[in-house]
C-alpha cells in the first residue's frame, strides 16, 4: 500500500497534519487495480448491456486509456453544469491522472463516463442511467425474495435480537455491490483464519444474513440499540449506498425503526445521478419498493408500510450535488450540514461513504474514530464492507493479527464493521 501527500478535498491546510491520500500510481495500490482492471471490465459490460454507437464507445475507450497514462482532461460544459464540484475545483485538470488522489479520480471517472454516453447532451440517451442493466438484473434475481425469509422468523424476537438482524442484513447487503463484483469474488474466512466466526450469536439473528460472515472488526450494534431504543425517537437520515440487495435490507431496516415507533421519520440521500455502478438513485428506491412489494411474507408487507409511510411524508427521499463529489463529509455544505446535525441518527452506509467520512488517507488503522470524524454532524453510525484500503477505530492487535492472516484484509469485501460516535 502507498498513499501519496496531498491537500484535502478543499485544497485547503487542514487544522492538523493529514495523512497521505490514497492515489493510484502505484501498481500495488488498491487504487490502481481499480484503474487498470475494474474499469475496462465495467466499460465491457456498458458496452454489453447497452447499444451504444461508435462514437460513444470510442469515447469510453478513450477515457480508459486517458485515466490510465494520460492527463485529465476538464469536464464538457454540460458535464461541468451538471457537476458544480467539478467546475469549481480544477486543480488537476492538465495534470497525469496518476498524480490524482483515488478518492478525486474516482469520483471523476464516473462523471467523464456519464459524459462519454451522452447523459448530460440533449438527446436519446440524456438521463439514461447507463447502470440500468446491471441493476435491474440484480432485481429481477428470483432468489431476491428468498433472501428475505429470515425476517418472517423474526416475528417474536426480543427486540434486541431483532434489531440485531436488521443492522447485519443492511451491513452485509453492502457486499452485494455491482461495481466490486466486477473484478472480486467476494469472499468470507475460511478454517484456520483466526478471524473465522459467527457474528450473530443465536437463532432468530443467526439464520440472518450475518450468519456466515467474519467477526465484526468493530460491533457498535449495541451501542447503537441503547442509542435508539433509550432515547425519545428522532429523524434518521440514511446516506444510501448501492440499489438492489442492499437497499433492499435498508429499507427493511427503516420499516422496522418506523414501526417500531424508534424513528418519527426517516430520509433516504440517493444520489443525484448514477454513480460508482449500482448507487441508489430515486428511480432504484422506486423499482425496489415495486420488488419487494410483490414478495409474500413480511418484506412484501413492509413494502406497503413504507408506500404508506411515503404517502404520509414520514418516509421521505433527498438528494444534494455533494453526494456524488469526491469530497469529505467534513466539508460538507452548510444546507446539508444543518439538515443532519439536527437528525436523530445518521446512517453512513458502504465503502465509499466511510472513505469520505473519515477521509480516504492512510491513517494509522488504529486512530480513534470519533477523532476521525470530528468534523462530521451529529449522531452516527458507518455499516461498512471493507473493499478499499482505508480503515480507523481498529485495535492494533486487530490488525497486527489481520496482516499476518489475510494481506488483503482491507479490500478483499470479507471483512466488515458498525462504528459509532452518538451523541446524547
Ligand atoms: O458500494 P461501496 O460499498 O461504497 O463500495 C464502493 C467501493 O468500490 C470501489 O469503487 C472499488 O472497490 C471502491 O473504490 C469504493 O470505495
Amino acid at each position: 500500500m502507498k498513499a501519496m501527500t496531498s491537500t484535502n478535498a478543499n485544497g485547503t491546510a487542514p487544522a492538523h497534519a493529514p495523512a497521505p491520500a490514497h492515489g493510484i500510481a502505484d501498481p500495488g495500490a488498491y487504487g490502481w487495480g481499480v484503474f487498470h482492471e475494474r474499469h475496462p471490465a465495467l466499460v465491457r459490460r456498458l458496452c454489453e448491456g447497452n447499444p451504444y454507437g461508435p462514437e460513444q464507445r470510442a469515447r469510453l475507450d478513450a477515457l480508459l486509456d486517458e485515466s490510465r497514462a494520460g492527463r485529465v482532461r476538464p469536464p464538457a460544459p454540460e458535464t461541468a453544469a451538471a457537476a458544480p464540484w467539478a467546475a469549481r475545483d480544477r486543480r488537476y485538470f492538465g495534470r497525469p491522472w496518476s498524480e490524482v488522489p483515488f478518492l478525486w479520480a474516482e469520483s471523476y471517472f464516473y462523471l467523464r463516463l456519464l459524459e462519454c454516453v451522452d447523459h448530460f447532451s440533449p438527446g436519446p440517451w440524456q438521463g439514461v442511467d447507463p447502470f440500468a442493466p446491471m441493476k435491474n438484473a440484480e432485481l429481477t434475481d428470483p432468489a431476491l425474495e428468498s433472501d428475505t425469509a429470515w425476517l418472517d422468523g423474526l416475528a417474536g424476537a426480543p427486540p434486541d435480537e431483532a434489531f440485531r438482524a436488521l443492522v447485519l442484513a443492511s451491513l452485509y447487503g453492502n457486499r452485494a455491490d455491482l461495481g466490486f463484483q466486477l473484478v472480486q469474488a467476494v469472499t468470507t474466512p475460511t478454517d484456520g483464519d483466526p478471524t473465522d466466526g459467527d457474528p450473530t450469536g443465536g437463532d432468530p439473528v443467526a439464520d440472518g444474513p450475518g450468519a456466515s460472515g467474519a467477526p465484526l472488526l468493530a460491533d457498535d450494534v449495541e451501542a447503537l440499540w441503547k442509542h435508539v431504543s433509550r432515547r425519545p425517537p428522532g429523524d434518521v437520515h440514511v446516506i444510501l449506498d448501492n440499489a438492489g440487495r442492499e437497499l433492499l435490507a435498508d429499507l427493511l431496516l427503516m420499516d422496522h425503526l418506523l414501526t417500531t415507533g424508534r424513528a418519527t421519520s426517516v430520509v433516504l440521500h440517493v444520489k443525484p445521478r448514477p454513480y460508482y455502478v449500482s448507487d441508489a438513485t430515486a428511480s432504484d428506491v422506486r423499482d425496489c419498493l415495486t420488488r419487494m412489494a410483490a414478495f409474500r411474507g413480511e418484506a412484501g408487507r413492509a413494502a406497503g408500510r413504507l408506500r404508506e409511510a411515503a404517502a404520509t411524508g414520514r418516509l421521505r427521499q433527498a438528494t444534494h450535488a455533494f453526494f456524488c463529489s469526491p469530497v469529505e463529509f467534513a466539508d460538507m455544505p452548510a444546507d446539508l450540514r444543518a439538515g443532519l446535525a439536527q437528525a436523530g441518527l445518521c446512517v453512513y452506509k458502504g465503502d465509499l461513504n466511510y472513505r469520505r467520512l473519515v477521509g480516504d488517507r492512510a491513517w494509522p488503522a488504529d486512530r480513534p474514530f470519533d477523532d476521525a470524524v470530528a468534523g462530521v454532524p451529529g449522531s452516527l453510525v458507518a455499516l461498512r464492507t471493507l473493499k478499499s484500503e482505508v480503515a480507523v477505530g481498529l485495535p492494533k492487535e486487530t490488525v497486527d493479527r489481520l496482516d499476518a492472516a489475510r494481506p488483503d484484509w482491507r479490500t478483499d469485501g470479507s471483512q466488515a464493521l458498525v462504528q459509532t460516535r452518538l451523541r446524547p
